[in-house]
């Protein structure tokens, strides 16, 4: 079937060109055109009298040429019929018939004469039936419905492939797709056996591998779609023109690209309540230059176009190819310690953000969550009336080239983060350099249940794709980097049998960058703040180090700090921060050290080994330092100069640090060595 199908695309093709030479217009030329394929038949008839006749003149005496015609007549059909192995059973037939009524009446036209007896009757009657039989034949071919019938008659696809007692069903054709239901032998073949040769059907097809692809029957162990898609219509590059939605929800489709038949490749990132799907994690993985940069330009521009979700993100390679969209961030990280204290904030606004969901009646973050709450059925007052208590947006935290980042984090760690984070409204993305196991631990690749995976090495399929999605025909390691943009999509909400088709997204060009600008302006304008419970814990994990995202008319003033001043004002008597968050004053001046006795401690050699008493003071100083500086997340190699500077060891700053961990100004993170500052109004 599959065969018969590229066949007739083929004689499609052949028949547009055939419309293109004949296309002078006028009746007599469109019958000519329509009846060219079909006189082949008549000429062989109209040859056949004439070879008698000449035979006849030439031989009509001969004993011997009558024993000759005979064995070439006989040798004829024979030859024919061997020949026609390869094709179908019938198509053979019909030719070997053909050939033995022709030989027969060429040799009794040679020896009787063509108009002796019942010769010329039998070619006048018997030869425009054969001919016409021809003609028959070739309309059903033409004819789409014929061509998706009901079963494998001449099997010949597969049977070159080793699955000879398959049968296909009735096949689907759309434009460039095929679906064909396939059937196995019972009790002798599975599901195993197609997905193993898939290859070779592509190979007698004359495709790529990754045209063809099966997606077995969840409920049988023999039953599947065959899918053949002939044209790779990804060739052609698409740009990117600017969002596809802008202003809409995070919980509506994010398109990132198309599929090879043309439908929208798209992306959920938050639960769909309705559909019992859970808000997800996603992995962005490719090798060098397969189109993970742009990828990732495609999925934050759709996200800043979002009116109500929020995105922390970490790029180590400072924001090389995320600069235009920056200012639409709310909170931007290059790395380092930034990511760390980040990480830190990931956690600590976890807890806070469900339980604010919870406390509104919400059982996963939707986007009504994220809109101020005057429903009294999702309302935090006891008493039953609507709270108007501010919304929530979605949070996306993205974590670019997250190799070192997800390896301190620790497995643990970071699954239980992955784990919890899922219900509390928050999507974490990571982007992967090298996709591999030496990148990432089985264990952390198992918490993001989505991901874009695009060319890579082949070796490294396993870890970017589940294997029932490579076993269905998807391929990535075929594209390398060859393929730019070439990806495939698993994640909840796209239909399974989606998996294994290949995507691409959009090119960026570089008359983008002025869209992205554009589309940065209107976020921070438009784009939902982050809201007193997301800010206020945020603030009391990383200080100074979070600003919120910046309004383009107040620099100073930060919509997420404008947002927890509004929240001041307000008198909810309802859940609003977190208890030991509440008494934060995030425009509050931290205390300054260089101010009274305290001496500055950055910059200045002592000259000699400070007292005990002295030296932790001068450590206490440190810690403020830090803090005001805005770098959160410490560790002894952070003190190094400052240990040269004092005539102190690491090891003294070591347990000073366990020390601080103990009053709780500082917290462990999962890092060893490495301590999260507990911000001096928090601790005190
Ligand atoms: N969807 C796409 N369609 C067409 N071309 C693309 C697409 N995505 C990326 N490209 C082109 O492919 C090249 C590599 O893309 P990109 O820089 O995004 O890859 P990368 O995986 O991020 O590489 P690296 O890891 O080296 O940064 C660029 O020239 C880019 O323009």
């Amino acid at each position: 079937m599959a065969e018969r199908d590229a066949q007739r695309q083929l004689a499609e093709l052949l028949e547009v060109q055939l419309q293109g030479g004949s296309d002078a217009g006028g009746v007599g030329k469109y019958l000519l055109h329509r009846a060219k394929p079909h006189v082949p038949p008549w000429l062989g008839w109209a040859g056949t009298g004439l070879v008698g006749a000449l035979g006849h003149w030439q031989w009509g005496e001969s004993a011997a040429a009558g024993v000759g015609l005979t064995l070439a007549s006989v040798a004829l059909t024979g030859a024919t019929w061997l020949m026609g192995k390869s094709t179908s059973q019938q198509r053979r037939l019909h030719s070997a018939v053909t050939v033995a009524a022709g030989s027969a009446w060429v040799t009794a036209a040679c020896l009787a004469g063509p108009m002796t007896g019942p010769v010329d009757d039998l070619y006048l009657m018997a030869g425009p039936v054969m001919a016409l039989s021809w003609n028959v034949r070739m309309v059903l071919r033409h004819n789409p419905e014929g061509s998706a019938g009901n079963s494998n008659p001449d099997g010949s696809l597969l049977e070159k492939v080793g699955l000879a007692r398959a049968q296909i069903g009735e096949a689907k054709v759309e434009p460039n797709r095929v679906t064909a239901p396939v059937a196995l032998e019972a009790g002798e073949q599975t599901n195993d056996d197609v997905t193993k040769a898939l290859a070779r059907i592509a190979s007698a097809l004359d495709l790529p591998t990754s045209a063809v692809r099966y997606h077995a029957d969840p409920g049988s162990a023999r039953r599947g779609d065959l899918v053949i898609v002939p044209e790779d219509q990804l060739a052609t590059v698409a740009d990117w023109e600017g969002p596809s939605n802008l202003g809409g929800s995070i919980a509506e489709p994010l398109v990132i690209g198309r599929y090879d038949d043309g439908a929208p490749l798209q992306v959920w990132l938050p639960g769909d309540p309705e559909t019992k799907r859970n808000s997800t994690h996603l992995l962005i993985a490719g090798g060098t230059g397969s189109g993970k940069g742009e990828t990732a330009l495609n999925l934050l521009s759709e996200i800043l176009s979002r009116r109500d979700v929020i995105v922390w993100f970490s790029d180590p390679k400072a924001f090389q190819d995320f600069a235009p969209l920056r200012p639409g961030l709310d909170w931007s990280a290059e790395g380092g310690t930034d990511t760390e204290v980040m990480v830190e904030s990931v956690k600590a606004v976890i807890p806070a953000r469900t339980r604010w969901l919870g406390a509104h009646g919400y059982r996963q973050w939707v986007p009504a969550a994220a809109e101020q709450q005057n429903d009294p059925a999702h309302s935090c007052r006891s008493d039953g009336r609507a709270c108007g208590c501010e919304g929530m947006p979605f949070l996306v935290s993205w974590f670019e080239e997250a190799a070192n980042t997800l390896r301190n984090l620790g497995d643990d760690a970071f699954t239980g983060i992955a784990q919890e984070a899922r219900s509390a409204g928050i999507s974490l993305v990571v982007s992967l350099q090298r996709p591999s196991y030496d990148q990432m631990s089985t264990s952390t690749r198992a918490s993001l249940p989505s991901v874009i995976a695009l060319g890579c090495d082949p070796r490294d399929e396993g870890f970017s794709l589940p294997e029932a999605v490579l076993d269905a025909g998807a391929h990535p390691g075929a594209w390398g980097n060859r393929r730019p943009g070439y990806c495939y999509l698993v994640s909840p909400g796209v239909a399974e049998d989606r998996y294994p088709s290949p995507g691409r997204t959009l090119a960026f060009p570089a008359r983008a960058v002025k869209t992205m600008e554009q589309l940065a302006a209107w976020a921070q304008r438009n784009g939902a703040p982050a809201g007193p419970v997301t800010a206020g814990a945020v603030s009391g994990v990383a200080g100074r180090a979070y600003t919120g995202r910046t309004a383009p008319d107040s620099a100073e003033q930060t919509t997420a700090l404008r947002a927890i001043e509004e929240e001041d004002d307000m008198n909810h008597g309802g859940l609003l921060l977190d208890p030991e968050d509440a008494h934060i004053d995030p425009e509050a001046e931290l205390p300054d050290p260089q101010e009274g006795d305290d001496a500055p401690i950055f910059g200045q050699n002592t000259g000699r080994k400070p007292s005990p008493e002295e030296a932790r003071r001068l450590f206490a100083d440190a810690l403020v330092e830090f803090e005001a500086a805005g770098q959160m997340v410490v560790g002894p190699k952070d003190f190094m100069d400052w240990c040269d500077r004092h005539h102190l060891s690491r090891p003294w700053v070591s347990e000073r640090l366990k020390e601080a961990a103990m009053d709780g100004r500082l917290e462990a993170t999962n890092t060893t060595g490495r301590w999260r500052i507990v911000p001096l109004l928090a601790a005190a």
